[in-house]
């Protein structure tokens, strides 16, 4: 397929046609959220114009079109990630919500006293928080992957980490907080050579990478529409169907029952199983169409796209005295971090706002990342298929007046 016109994409993003303290907005802030095509917006109209019903159950002609519409999104992830069967695909609020699930009922079932969990040192506080919680409920023991310098995985060290005890490993595909990107083909094969399940933390990767499921044979996916230019407090969840169907239910309510006695109650089969309650059906219809616009582009050009984007922004950044680069891997998705050296990231972030230039600053919920690297935070800048080559040019003349104050 042809390249694609940056400017076309733009012009489907409403909101970046702004301006910021005066200057036209430069939104660099995308590993935190993306922004949303009108595609998007025009669907959450529709379907509260057109379509709105509850779902499922339902006799009547607007509760079988939003059923199918609901439907129909979730036979689009299960494509996007290809899953094997559609019911792997649950739906959630978000990425923490699903890593939430997975660690409150795999849990329950599969990990006792004594077992071990491992996750690694860049993780978000969404894929360390659980597994504090697990552990410490049920005296499972939580294990620690380090990182090198550069802001890599210790593959040795996760290595010598596995063993028998070993039931569950979770981690990270992209850093929100590095960009790195973590080779888990191999970390997966590895996990089940020692008979442990892998549980995939996909919130950075899905918007970058192709993500095969079956072809990394990963046990468990997590992830977010609103990091996939869709609605936020939709996420999902996909996990290989012989596991949730051992897994208890996460939460109790309607939809996720098939009879309800005051004796006994059984369940629902999957995915219903999982999705207590009336769901975020208006956006989840709308994640239909974020998904159709990354798959207008295509995953291919949105990857040569932003390493160019990247590239450019590190090769300019790094002639500038007293920029810090933080996160060098090779392997990294479209997030440059860094610290201006003598200066606070926060007012490096309120500087750069002052030019209407979007980025995050702090610890980016991975304090113990940050712990490690010996920093309080980082300035983060992460970029997306609509960010362009002048922006970035901002960013680094704005950086170069920034960094002058102080070295
Ligand atoms: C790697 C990673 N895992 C989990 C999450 C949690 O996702 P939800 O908030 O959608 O449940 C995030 C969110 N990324 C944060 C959010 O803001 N800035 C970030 O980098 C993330 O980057």
């Amino acid at each position: 397929s042809k390249e694609p016109d940056v400017a076309k994409i733009r012009s489907r993003f409403p909101v970046l046609d702004q301006e910021v303290n005066g200057k036209p907005l430069a939104y660099f802030d995308n590993a935190a959220s993306t922004q949303k095509p009108v595609e998007v917006i025009s669907a959450l109209k529709e379907y509260y114009e057109h379509h709105h019903s509850n779902i499922h159950r339902g006799a009547h002609t607007l509760a079988a079109r939003a059923t199918d519409l609901f439907e129909r999104t979730r036979s689009s992830v299960r494509a996007f990630i290809n899953a094997r069967d559609v019911e792997e695909v649950i739906f959630t609020k978000g990425t923490t919500d699903s890593i939430n699930l997975v660690a409150a009922t795999f849990g329950k079932a599969f990990i006792q006293q004594g077992d071990e969990v491992i996750i690694s040192t860049m993780e978000h506080h969404s894929n360390i928080v659980p597994w504090q919680m697990l552990c410490e409920a049920t005296n499972a023991v939580l294990k620690i992957i380090p990182v090198t310098e550069n802001g890599e995985l210790d593959l040795q060290a996760y290595e010598e980490l596995l063993s028998e005890k070993t039931r569950l490993v979770a981690v990270v595909h992209a850093s929100n907080a590095l960009g790195t990107i973590n080779p888990i083909k191999k970390m997966i094969q590895l996990a089940h050579q020692h008979g442990a399940r892998f549980l995939v933390d996909g919130a950075q990767s899905l918007a970058h990478l192709e993500v095969d499921v079956q072809e990394l044979d990963c046990d468990f996916l997590a992830f977010s529409a609103h990091k996939l230019y869709g609605p936020t407090g939709v996420g999902v969840l996909y996990g290989k169907r012989e596991l949730l169907e051992a897994m208890p239910p996460y939460q109790g309510g309607g939809e996720m029952i098939r009879e309800v006695t005051f004796a006994k109650t059984t369940y629902n089969d999957l995915p219903y199983k999982f999705e207590a309650g009336t769901p975020n059906i208006a956006d989840v219809v709308a994640f239909d169409a974020a998904l159709s616009f990354i798959q207008s582009i295509g995953k291919k050009w949105i990857q040569r796209l932003e390493s160019q984007l990247l590239a450019h922004a590190m090769e300019r950044c790094s002639e500038i005295k007293g920029f810090v680069p933080v996160g060098t891997a090779k392997d990294k998705v479209s997030v440059m971090s860094f610290t201006i050296r003598n200066m606070h990231p926060f007012d490096v972030g309120m500087m750069l706002d002052a030019s209407g230039i979007a980025v995050r600053t702090g610890h980016h919920c991975t304090q113990p990342l940050m712990d490690r690297l010996g920093l309080e935070g980082t300035v983060r800048a992460s970029f997306a298929v609509y960010n362009t080559v002048e922006e970035i040019d901002r960013l680094y003349e704005s950086l170069v007046r920034i960094a002058k104050r102080k070295n």
